[in-house]
């Protein structure tokens, strides 16, 4: 920059300085000035006056050596040039100092301007260098949109490609669709003439039908009147189909009423009796025979030998509610008990029983086979299905259902919750309460809100696998334990206000064989007590129920079974119990002692007229 500013400065310190290099050598960094110029150059004609002045002396007339005067009037007349030349000489000194002082302060300007130019230009590059940047980063940016957007164009350049190519093929499409229908077109016109001779016999035709519309106008106007006439009919109709439902909600009112009368009719203790079918390779069938007009006495008949040798046959009659033959199915029994779910759903506790020896088809009655169909599903879902029905059905009278499921296991005196965790069998102690409104409560027990069918289902299954765990294997445990399944049912009426809460209990109880104590020893013995115990104190209640006298005891505390129950025997309450038996002959013994327990529980009928022929 300096180098730059200083060069046409040098050149023009030698250009106007040219004509006296001897005394004034010109300075490489010093720059010039046109006042310096004209200083200078003011300076030079001095000289050069002085030296012309000086000249003529040289060239004076030489004066003989004689003539002193002259020679002291010549020297006197150089002395005087002399003291001119060296005032002039002088004044040439002061005018170069001048020149020279003009000069620094020209430099010095100089120089303030070179500064400020070089800052001008520092700032000036600064501000270029970030104008620079900036216009760089715009430029980047838009280098980016535009790569950007080229990218864009790119691919809507390659959709436009492929549409292009579409409405190409289209158009060709089109373009042969046109040649098609300029086919058809011709034929079109070829048939349209042919119409237009046939519209003309239309149209006489239509001048005919218009004349038959005008009649019709007339035959529309009285149907307008009939369905204003049907219309209002129809307003009665509804107005009479309200006052239906009304008596229908109150006949569902009567309905339930006289469905209690009618099963305190028929005992509000009721036994049937079950034969199950041979089963797997079983053939040694027992002579049982069912018989009466609704199939309620049944004959069992035994080969004895007397001491003598002689060989008769012995007659056991036993009656019951109903008697179900080895071919009846599982829906034969629903029909029955049937009625008692509608019972709970009317409100009342109900108990259902299986009682039976090990093997006699408890389980399968209750809760159908491990795989069960349609057709071999047992009491327990079926009771839940035909509840679920019905609700549903409750519902147009204005009922309101919700159903809650809980399942226990009484094994050895302990309550089991079949829908929670075996590994807390031991572990969780399971209290019974009674409150004063007569509903009874289990602590610490699982409650499943039954409200559709396969939750059913899942919890039977459940209960089913639990009951598993707790033995080697399911029939042993289940055949030592007591299992009971409870359906909380409470209904609301949201027309009528009412409300109603029943209980159903289906019970699967143990097997009725292991009465007897011999021969068993340690946990078995105990098993046995319990069970033994439980099943006595259930026939004790049922019995002190029907002999019961105002204020009388009923012994409900004599096992677990019994207490739990205890809101649900007796009373108002329904009871139902199924004597499951077994067909073959090596069981003979424990189906006669089965059977004698159903009839002593048969035998407390209240309001039936039933005989009891059984022995
Ligand atoms: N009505 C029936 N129809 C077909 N099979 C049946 C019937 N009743 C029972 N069974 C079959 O007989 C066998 C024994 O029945 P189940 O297990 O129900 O007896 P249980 O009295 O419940 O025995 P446990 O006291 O050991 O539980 C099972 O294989 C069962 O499927």
């Amino acid at each position: 920059m300096n180098k730059s500013t200083e060069r046409p400065l040098k050149r023009k310190a030698n250009t106007d300085n040219g004509s006296d290099t001897r005394r004034q050598k010109p300075s490489p960094s010093r720059p010039s000035s046109h006042r310096s110029t004209s200083t200078s150059s003011k300076t030079a004609s001095t000289f050069s006056n002085v030296k012309k002045k000086t000249s003529p002396t040289t060239t004076t007339k030489k004066i003989p050596f004689w003539d002193a005067k002259g020679k002291m009037n010549e020297l006197q007349s150089k002395l005087e040039e002399t003291g001119k030349e060296v005032s002039e000489f002088e004044k040439l000194k002061d005018d170069l100092q001048t020149t020279v002082h003009d000069q620094e302060t020209i430099l010095k300007e100089a120089f303030q301007k070179v500064t400020d130019l070089e800052t001008t230009i520092n700032s000036t590059k600064e501000r270029h260098s970030s104008e620079l940047n900036s216009i760089r980063q715009k430029f980047n940016v838009q280098n980016q949109e535009l790569v950007q957007q080229n990218a864009k164009y790119s691919e809507k350049m390659s959709h436009l490609d492929q549409e292009y190519e579409a409405y190409q093929t289209r158009y060709e499409e089109i373009i042969q669709v046109l040649e098609e229908e300029k086919g058809e077109n011709m034929t079109l016109k070829a048939t349209v003439s042919k119409i237009s001779a046939a519209y003309s016999d239309v149209d006489a035709d239509l001048r005919t039908l218009r004349m038959k519309l005008e009649s019709t106008g007339s035959i529309l106007e009285q149907r307008e009147n009939e369905i204003k006439r049907f219309t209002d009919e129809l307003l009665e109709q509804d107005t009479l189909s309200k006052e239906i439902e009304r008596q229908l909600i109150e006949e569902e009112t009567t309905r339930r009423k006289l469905h209690n009368t009618i099963q305190e009719l028929k005992g509000n203790i009721r036994v049937f009796c079950r034969v199950r079918p041979l089963v797997g390779n079983e053939n040694n069938m027992a002579d049982i025979r069912v018989f009466g007009e609704d199939s309620e006495h049944m004959e069992l008949r035994e080969q004895v030998s007397s001491t003598l040798g002689r060989t008769s046959t012995k007659t056991y009659t036993f009656s019951f509610d109903r008697v179900f033959a080895p071919e009846c199915n599982q829906s034969d029994c629903f029909e029955e008990i049937s009625q008692l779910v509608q019972s709970a759903l009317d409100g009342y506790n109900v108990c259902i029983f299986a009682y039976g020896q090990t093997g006699s088809g408890k389980t399968f009655t209750m809760q159908g086979p491990p795989q069960p169909n349609e057709e071999t599903i047992g009491m327990i879902p079926r009771a839940v299905h035909q509840i679920y029905k019905v609700t549903q059905q409750l519902k147009q009278f204005g009922w309101e259902y919700t159903m809650e499921g809980q399942f226990l296991e009484i094994y050895n005196e302990s309550i089991n919750d079949l829908l929670g965790e075996p590994s807390d069998y031991s572990k969780v102690k399971h209290e019974i309460h009674h409150d004063k409104s007569g509903r009874t409560t289990v602590t610490g027990m699982k409650t499943v809100i039954l409200d559709s069918p396969s939750k059913v289902k899942m919890m039977l299954k459940r209960a089913s696998q639990n009951r598993a765990t707790g033995a080697t294997n399911i029939n042993e445990r289940s055949s030592r334990s007591h299992s009971v399944f409870t359906l909380q049912l409470t209904g609301e009426n949201k027309k009528t206000g009412e409300r109603s809460s029943g209980l159903l209990n289906l019970i699967d109880l143990a097997g009725s064989e292991r009465l007897s104590m011999s021969g068993s020893v340690g946990d078995r013995l105990k098993e046995t007590q319990a069970i033994n115990k439980s099943l006595s104190s259930l026939g004790d209640v049922i019995q002190s129920l029907v002999n019961k006298k105002e204020g009388s005891h009923v012994p409900y505390r004599n096992s677990k079974l019994t207490w739990l129950l205890r809101n649900s025997l007796g009373g108002n309450c329904k009871t139902l119990m199924f004597v499951n038996v077994s067909p073959l002959v090596e069981h003979f013994n424990e189906t006669l002692c089965s059977l004698r327990f159903a009839t002593k529980v048969n035998s407390c009928h209240v309001g039936t007229a039933k005989r009891s022929i059984g022995k």
